[in-house]
């Protein structure tokens, strides 16, 4: 006897992965959909008006994220003027493919796209760090720089919150990585669907509750066009260890993803404990907690050929940018001199 829609009662095709029920391939889109959109009401993410771009790697987050958010925007009137935002690393043989496929997305979904490099915002594209630096510690410079990236693209045009396509998933592991450091800081913030709100671009994460099993269903029947490869230049190792922990957890129980989150979001730190206040970088303006932001001091490390100096222990790379500085600016003088 076919399986039956939990929903409908017509031809079963699915069984959900977030909770066991069976569906057919319309109910599973419309509550896949509507989970979606109860997130971004619950949270007050839009008002109407606001210029919303979508973080565009080609990957499936962030395919099924465009798709997703402009289907609700037409269907629940949103009143958002969406756009495509990417970045290009300068990754041969991942990047430039995948940017290929951000611009069929552009005509298909018929959304702006702003593409920004690190090449034109650096002086330096993935490819010629890795060749300063090699392979070790090289994802360290592409998330700070992809981060700034995506707020330098979105100040130069003009939107208001960046959207990114991080996934439940995602987001358990990120739970489990910062417990695991005893990093509180980003502990309290990781699970927080929309961050940065005070003093710098907002970003919202609309998908925080979509299972990644989920997202690669609805684009594979919604035959949604995205890049499946993995970076070249080596996946982040210690998430893959909880990555790897999380997937064994969700074969035994696969609530264990939300519940993940749900811990996260009620994590109570203590008010004495002191955390890093956000502010703006002295040097090229963008959010940082510090006086200099990283993109800044990972960028001086390179260009003074000193890469290294910036992987290590971040105070010294700090001392060493300020002592550089002081001499650039001919307040002190080399010891040489
Ligand atoms: N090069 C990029 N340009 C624009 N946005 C990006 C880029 N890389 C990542 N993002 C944004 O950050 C989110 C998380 O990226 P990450 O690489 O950690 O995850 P992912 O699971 O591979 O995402 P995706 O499937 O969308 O590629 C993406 O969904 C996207 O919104």
């Amino acid at each position: 006897m076919p399986f039956l829609c939990k929903r409908c009662s017509r031809k079963a095709i699915l069984k959900r992965p977030k909770t066991g029920d069976t569906l057919c391939k319309e109910c599973f889109f419309e509550l896949f959909e509507l989970e979606i959109h109860e997130t971004i009401i619950c949270a007050k993410l839009f008002k109407p008006g606001l210029k919303v771009a979508v973080g565009a790697s080609g990957g499936k987050d962030s395919t099924v994220l465009a798709h997703v958010m402009k289907v609700l925007n037409e269907k629940y009137h949103y009143g958002i003027h969406l756009t495509l935002l990417s970045v290009d690393e300068g990754i041969t043989g991942y990047r430039d493919d995948s940017l290929e496929t951000v611009k069929r997305n552009e005509q298909q979904y018929e959304l702006p796209l702003k593409i920004v490099s690190y090449k034109d915002l650096y002086g330096w594209s993935m490819d010629d760090i890795v060749k300063q630096i090699g392979l070790k510690n090289n994802c360290t410079f592409c998330g700070v720089f992809r981060r700034q990236a995506l707020d330098r693209g979105a100040t130069m045009t003009a939107v208001d919150m960046i959207l990114t396509g991080h996934n439940a998933d995602d987001i358990a592991e990120t739970v489990l990585m910062n417990l695991l450091r005893g990093d509180i800081a980003r502990l309290s913030r990781c699970t927080a669907i929309i961050t940065g709100a005070e003093g710098s671009l907002p970003r919202a994460k609309p998908l925080k509750y979509a299972y990644e099993k989920e997202i690669v269903m609805y684009a594979y029947f919604k035959k949604l066009d995205y890049f499946s490869t993995e970076c070249v230049y080596s996946p982040n190792a210690y998430r893959g260890y909880a990555r790897t922990f999380l997937k064994d957890l969700e074969s035994i129980r696969p609530r264990c993803i939300i519940d993940i989150i749900h811990s996260g979001e009620n994590f109570a730190i203590k008010s004495s404990v002191k955390m890093a206040a956000q502010g703006s970088c002295s040097r090229c303006g963008f959010i940082s907690s510090q006086e200099v932001c990283k993109a800044c001091i990972l960028l001086d490390g390179l260009n003074r050929g000193l890469p290294r100096l910036t992987t290590g222990k971040m105070k010294k790379a700090h001392r060493s940018f300020a002592q550089n500085n002081k001499q650039e600016n001919g307040e002190v003088t080399s010891p040489a001199d």
